[in-house]
């Protein structure tokens, strides 16, 4: 948490944060995802496990957290560019933040900057910071408490210091005397700072402790609220942006309400204190200075708009602290510019003191003040101005709580644009894997002007392997993103034995379908993790099992060459092993997952003969008795698949198999088949 907030602090200057050693969370999308999720909003969405456990969530979305943190870094996988984003988490500084609109795209923070200065605080707003604060409600109750101990001793201490320096002057040639009370009001007097101080302490404490539970409820729900959202949302929303909300939005709202409000109630009580204290130790001494604050206030004003005139980024750093509460506290205008300038300058809270000295000087020549009183009165005067210096401050940072608040009110409260965990789910029986597309027109929501699909039919019978090939754009990919539900088609259906797979429940939906990808997504964990992420309930997945699965992907004797065998970590994104390595885990990970569809992005990378055989091995064993689509790289791939799908111009161009397609001489197929024999020769003549 420390590290965070320091992130946090610091985040003005550093763009992009690389935090090592990620440990994963458990996600798990049926409790994530789980309908009614407002009421268990606060926690079911995140849940910290001490086993090495493994994020489990839409395969579309794999989100890796650090540890000792309610969240410190998020990774999220886009299945469509097969990259993920993680653990480098852009720690931008809040002032760059931006926010979702209800449309889901973001917008700068300098866009809701002046929404922030413009309006009023909505009641709503407020009543929401409140009920975050509510379960931390004894905490900051005792905090309040210890709060009025330590601000009543802090301003007794110019009161009894007044009473020293009395002691010490109006003591005579009576040393004896003097020395005895002077000690006694000594000994008095370290007591009750004592108090004071450790009160001090005992509320800081509470604050710091309930402000970052606080914090982390607010993450918590704020992260299983992203988790929540579609793919669509993470491509208008860069994970940069989200980390944002996540670490500096949230640690503001947690301190405008916490250290920030326990600050503003301090500097309130010292301001109605202190001026109290000055009526009682010198009534016309006060009357004197209330006199002569509006003139000095005036002047501290024209002298600090003067200053910001010099410089503009003076003026900047002090608009922030001074003009929103400058238009919202107008009945405090005088008083609060006399603080401002009293703690910018120093210039009128000088001519100030040096009126409190002239007038305290000629009351205490007329016997009608003590040394201790003015001093007592100096030192109150100097909280006044501190306290009022700090409310304008406390202003300011209330509102930028406002603000964060309101940002993250709408990431919380945007509800995904499908659900996630409802709908159909088909009894073991009645899935057999018979995939069709029908008229399928689609684009991304972000490129809504530029269609991928138009009108696109394919069909794949139960248990036969379909080859998708097309050139480089053609939306292959996309075609896999469309099975797995992770967007919506625009117009047309994809079923799954007849059932819309709109109309099926998306969990089920993906937990039945098995993928391997060109650059499979390993987790810094051990491979039996990795291994046993496959499964329905990795908890529950034996040794046996996993050995199983990795004997069955030709990655057995490797990960038992390891001197730490299945318990070696593969680290961030598998980079301890090599390509072929980290394929093999992929598949065993599938297997374990045992499902009735498979999609593959079949490798383009090469790897070593060796290597290719033992994948390609594990394929096959991985391919027998399901619905496979596999977007096909290989000459043997396609010539072993039951049919092959040429995607060009957003539809399926030619379909059928291979040896078919090749005859057509004119087809698509056959030129691409072509291109790669030429490829071949050319790069069988690079090796000789
Ligand atoms: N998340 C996205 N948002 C908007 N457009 C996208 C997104 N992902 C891909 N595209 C665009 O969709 C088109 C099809 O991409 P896709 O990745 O499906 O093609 P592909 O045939 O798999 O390509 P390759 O063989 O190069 O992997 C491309 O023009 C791509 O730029």
């Amino acid at each position: 948490m420390r590290l965070l907030n320091r992130m946090s602090r610091y985040s003005h200057g550093v763009s992009k944060f690389k935090l090592t050693q990620p440990r994963m969370l458990w996600l798990d999308h049926r409790l994530t995802l789980s309908a009614a999720p407002r009421r268990k909003r606060q926690f079911t969405g995140v849940k910290s496990s001490a086993h090495p456990a493994f994020p489990l969530c839409s395969p579309g979305l794999f989100v890796s957290v650090l540890p000792c943190s309610p969240l410190r870094g998020l990774s999220i996988l886009c299945p469509h560019t097969r990259t993920v984003t993680h653990t480098h988490v852009a720690f931008a500084s809040s002032s760059a933040a931006s926010t979702p609109t209800p449309a889901g795209q973001v917008k700068t923070q300098a866009d809701t900057e002046g929404e922030q200065t413009s309006t009023t605080v909505p009641l709503e707003d407020v009543k929401r910071i409140l009920k975050l604060a509510h379960p931390e409600r004894w905490k900051l109750a005792a905090a309040l408490g210890f709060l009025t101990v330590s601000s009543g001793v802090t301003m007794s201490a110019p009161f009894l210091l007044g009473k020293v320096i009395d002691t010490i002057y109006t003591a005579g040639a009576d040393t004896e005397t003097m020395t005895a009370s002077l000690t006694s009001l000594c000994i008095m007097m370290t007591g009750v700072f004592l108090c004071g101080g450790a009160a001090n302490a005992a509320r800081v404490y509470l604050m710091q402790t309930s402000g970052q539970q606080i914090v982390r409820n607010l993450r918590a729900s704020l992260f299983s609220s992203i988790l929540r959202q579609e793919v669509a949302f993470f491509d208008r929303n860069r994970t940069g942006e989200l980390i944002n909300r996540l670490s500096a939005d949230t640690a503001v709202v947690g301190r405008s309400i916490t250290d920030n409000l326990s600050d503003g109630l301090r500097a309130v009580a010292q301001a109605a204190a202190g001026v109290s204290m000055m009526f009682y130790v010198s009534p016309s001494l006060a009357s004197f200075v209330l006199l002569i604050v509006p003139p000095l206030a005036a002047l501290a004003v024209v002298y600090g708009r003067y200053l910001r005139s010099i410089s503009k980024s003076t003026q900047d750093a002090l608009a922030q602290a001074t003009e929103l509460a400058e238009e919202r506290i107008s009945n405090m205008r005088t008083v609060r510019a006399f603080g401002k300038e009293l703690s910018e300058t120093g210039l009128s809270g000088n001519i100030m003191i040096l009126s409190v000295l002239y007038k305290g000087g000629l009351l205490m020549a007329s016997q009608h003040m003590t040394v201790g009183e003015l001093s007592a009165f100096l030192m109150y005067t100097f909280w006044v101005g501190i306290s009022i210096a700090g409310l304008s401050s406390f202003y300011s940072e209330l509102m930028k709580g406002f603000g964060a608040g309101s940002r993250l009110w709408e990431l919380l409260d945007r509800k995904p644009e499908f659900p996630l965990n409802e709908g159909l789910m088909l009894s073991a029986d009645q899935l057999k894997g018979r995939l069709e597309f029908s008229e399928v027109s689609f684009a991304y929501p972000t490129r809504t002007e530029a269609p991928i699909f138009q009108d696109l039919s394919l069909l794949v019978p139960a248990g036969t392997v379909m080859a998708v090939v097309g050139p480089s754009g053609s939306g292959k990919s996309t075609l896999v993103s469309l099975l797995l539900r992770l967007y919506d088609c625009n117009s047309g259906t994809i079923t799954i034995d007849g059932h819309d797979i709109r109309d099926l429940n998306p969990y089920w939906l993906r937990s039945h379908i098995g993928t391997v990808s060109q650059e499979p997504v390993l987790f810094s964990y051990s491979i039996r993790d990795n291994i046993a992420y496959g499964a329905v309930d990795p908890e529950a997945v034996t040794t046996e099992e996993i050995y199983g699965a990795a004997r069955a992907a030709n990655a057995f004797n490797f990960i038992q060459d390891f001197p730490n065998g299945f318990n070696t970590v593969v680290g961030e994104k598998g980079v301890l092993l090599s390509g072929g390595q980290k394929q093999r885990i992929a598949i065993a990970r599938a297997l374990l997952k045992n499902p009735k569809i498979l999609l593959l992005d079949e490798a383009t990378s090469a790897l070593d003969a060796e290597n290719e055989f033992l994948v390609q091995e594990a394929l096959e064993r991985l391919m027998t008795g399901r619905t496979v689509v596999i977007i096909a790289h290989r000459l043997s791939t396609i010539q072993n698949a039951n049919a092959v799908a040429v995607l060009d111009q957003r539809r399926i161009a030619e379909c059928g198999q291979h040896t078919e397609l090749l005859g057509n001489r004119q087809g698509l197929f056959r030129k691409l088949m072509e291109k790669q024999a030429f490829l071949q020769v050319k790069q069988k003549r690079a090796l000789r």
